[in-house]
């Protein structure tokens, strides 16, 4: 795929200001299949503009509440609203791309008649389709396939072809369940960059993910599921500033930092010629005022900045 492809993007000076109504809401939102609760009462904002990582383990509920958001499945209970439209979600829809499990592609047509097929449907598209369907396949890396049946196209490809449905016309709201699901390396950057374009041209973006990694680089906010409930959410470089862990002290004396540190009310230990404050006990001016008073010469506080991997096992763990 060449990046040079121009992403028929929206503009930025077509959505709402920053601060304006979020792309995407729900509120108390639950869905039960029998016995099983797989969403339970959630409220949560989709901001106009982010770009949203929906993570939660096996089972937690993401690709529910994503179908609920669609519409693909009714909710139980609870309100959902798409693009400011809460009773007729269906007008809201065609500036909505989704890749969701099982697209419906035919199997013995090629991708490239697939998504003809697809843009015969699609109201926000008129004239010849070509140009738009052959761009779209350019975009996530399918042209030198496009021909192909659909029925030979490995697992990445047939992901790589419901991206390329969703993105055939601009959205406001691109939503994608595990897009990464069966691609290779170069597939999972494709998607990274598809979704960097996307977040540039002022697209919301939705993207449910297990590879932590890619959702910190990709996403600006997060929520995280569990056991069908919200655990949290908001944007990421806050979370992880709160969840930021210990604080890394050099000092000229660091067994004299440690006693210091101690007697200040820290449980301060060595590690690698450093001495280490656990997060949650002092704050950088304590630690050096501690250090001070104990007339320990001080190098460096620094904090090292949590990662979606740590926040987000913390916060399943201490749920499970
Ligand atoms: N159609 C269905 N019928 C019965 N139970 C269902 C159905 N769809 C989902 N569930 C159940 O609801 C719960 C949530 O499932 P869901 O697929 O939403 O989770 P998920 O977070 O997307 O999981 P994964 O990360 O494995 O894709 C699970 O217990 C699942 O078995």
């Amino acid at each position: 795929m060449t990046a040079a492809t121009t992403a028929p993007a929206v503009g930025k000076e077509s959505l709402p200001d920053a601060g304006a109504a979020p792309a995407a809401r729900v509120r108390n939102l639950r869905k039960t299949f029998g016995n099983v609760v797989a969403v339970d009462g959630v409220d949560l904002d989709i901001p106009a503009g982010s770009v949203l990582g929906m993570l939660g383990p096996n089972g937690s509920g993401k690709t529910t509440l994503i179908r609920m958001l669609l519409g693909l499945t009714r909710p139980t209970a609870g309100r959902v609203e798409l693009l400011g439209r809460d009773h007729d979600l269906a007008a809201a829809l065609p500036d909505v791309g989704a890749l969701v499990e099982g697209p419906g592609f035919h199997p013995f047509l090629s991708g490239r008649d697939n998504l003809l097929r697809a843009a015969a449907t699609e109201p926000r598209l008129d004239g010849d389709p070509r140009g738009p369907v052959d761009a779209a396949l350019e975009r996530v890396g399918l042209a030198d396939a496009a021909r192909r049946r659909y029925r030979g196209y490995s697992l990445g490809m047939k992901q790589r072809l419901g991206l390329a449905a969703a993105l055939l016309v601009p959205r406001r709201l691109v939503v994608l369940d595990e897009p990464t699901n069966g691609l290779d390396p170069a597939g999972t950057r494709d998607v990274r960059r598809v979704v960097a374009e996307l977040h540039e041209a002022g697209t919301t973006v939705l993207l449910s993910s297990h590879l932590l990694a890619e959702v910190e680089a990709v996403c600006s906010h997060v929520a995280v599921l569990q056991h069908g409930s919200l655990l949290v959410s908001g944007e990421l470089s806050s979370l992880l500033e709160a969840g930021a862990g210990e604080l890394v002290v050099t000092t000229d004396d660091p067994a004299a930092g440690v006693v210091a540190l101690r007697a200040a009310g820290a449980g301060a230990y060595h590690r690698d010629g450093g001495v280490v404050v656990p997060a949650g006990t002092l704050s950088p001016p304590e630690v050096v005022a501690a250090l001070v008073r104990a007339e320990v010469g001080v190098w460096e506080v620094r904090r090292d900045r949590a990662h979606l991997e740590e926040l987000f096992a913390r916060l399943t763990e201490e749920d499970a």
